[in-house]
């Protein structure tokens, strides 16, 4: 196959851009680099500098590959700005990049491209959640706008499924973490955002001294210590339902699944994970909540083994902070 990667100069878009290849497909990245990292791409993917929101340059670029008779097969678009903390003080930004934005990619998408997406959703669509794990039929009220930015996205694409037959599958990811190892447990990228807002990152430089202590942001969730749980799912796996998703839509139009471990952990267990992997005291300091964060999100991704046959390998948060944490010292040169 041959998938046009929105977003593949990023931290997911490059780890699926790279299984891609190495499974024998053609993956061409389209990225503006506002926060993606062109040396950061895996070997054998074509690169094109470009805007989601340019929409004639997105259909050359549909149109060449039909007429060089070789048209791209489907579109992966991970292209979007991420952090739920940002998207509360600056929601404009994230309402134009990704939703109207990914507007223009299906306008091009139906005047000369493939009719075939997966979509990177999150499970910041969900809001605070009524029952838990969460199922993909709960309730959709997200607490921040980063979430409602993508949830619109999810709307839309119901629509130019039903209308136009665009085939989709919406993947609703949990908080991705780690980074990807080779057959020979080597590890060559991982996630790399600037500037930095996960957890996991922001720990291990701690780790590495290039911070004193981590922010709790919050103590006072209801959650046994007080602080927000999240489920951690590893990069790898993440990528693998992707390829998944891309075989189930040969036989369906229109997929949601949640992805994620099953399992939460809160941000006191991730920092005491660290310290195990890293064998770093790594001091914390208390800081107020971060608006717009629900305390508890854990996935029910039992839809995704099931009907895609995934199967996420990376089951214990040590081992996909391992990984993390060995990326994180070679990014550095520790
Ligand atoms: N990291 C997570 O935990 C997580 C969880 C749920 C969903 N997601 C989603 O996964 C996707 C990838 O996230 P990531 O962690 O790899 O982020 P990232 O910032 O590393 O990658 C996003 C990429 O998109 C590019 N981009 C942004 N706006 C663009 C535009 N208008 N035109 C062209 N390129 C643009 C950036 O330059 C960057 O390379 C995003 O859609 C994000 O919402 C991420
Ligand atoms: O310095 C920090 C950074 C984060 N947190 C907390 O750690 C948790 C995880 O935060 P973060 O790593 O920023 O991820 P989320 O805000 O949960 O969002 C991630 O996970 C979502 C899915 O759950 C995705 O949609 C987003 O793109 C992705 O950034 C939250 O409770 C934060 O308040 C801290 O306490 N201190």
């Amino acid at each position: 196959m041959k998938l046009l990667v929105t977003g593949g100069a990023g931290y997911i878009g490059g780890t699926v851009a790279g299984l891609l290849v190495d499974r024998g497909h053609q993956a061409v990245v389209f990225d503006n680099l506002s926060h993606g990292r062109q040396d950061l791409l895996p070997q054998g993917v074509e690169f094109i500098l470009g805007e989601l929101a340019d929409r004639s340059h997105l259909e050359r670029i549909f149109t060449e590959a039909k007429e060089q008779g070789s048209p791209f097969d489907g579109v992966l678009h991970f292209a979007a700005l991420i952090e739920a903390g940002e998207s509360m003080v600056k929601p404009e930004i994230y309402f134009r990049n990704n939703t109207a934005s990914t507007l223009s990619l299906f306008e091009a998408m139906l005047s000369s491209g493939p009719r075939k997406l997966v979509f990177s959703s999150t499970a910041a669509v969900y809001g605070e959640p009524e029952v838990v794990p969460i199922p993909e039929d709960a309730r959709l009220q997200p607490t921040n706008t980063y979430g409602e930015s993508k949830l619109l996205v999810e709307h839309m694409l119901r629509w130019m499924n039903q209308i136009h037959g665009l085939r989709y599958a919406s993947l609703r990811y949990f908080n991705v973490a780690g980074a990807p190892e080779s057959a020979d447990g080597g590890i060559t990228r991982g996630e790399a955002h600037e500037p930095e807002s996960h957890l996991i990152p922001l720990i291990l430089d701690v780790a590495l001294g290039r911070r004193q202590s981590i922010r709790i942001y919050g103590d006072d969730y209801p959650t046994p210590d007080g602080t927000c749980i999240r489920d951690y799912i590893h990069v790898s796996d993440l990528a693998d339902a992707h390829l998944l998703a891309l075989d189930a839509l040969e036989s369906s139009s229109r997929l949601i699944f949640n992805l994620g471990n099953g399992k939460g952990f809160s941000v006191k267990e991730v920092i005491e994970s660290a310290r195990r992997v890293t064998g770093h005291p790594i001091p914390a300091e208390l800081h107020p909540r971060r608006p717009g964060d629900p305390a508890f999100l854990v996935a029910g991704s039992e839809k995704a083994i099931k009907e895609l046959g995934w199967k996420p390998r990376y089951t214990q948060l040590d081992d996909i902070l391992r990984t993390a944490w060995a990326w994180h010292q070679q990014r550095y040169n520790k």
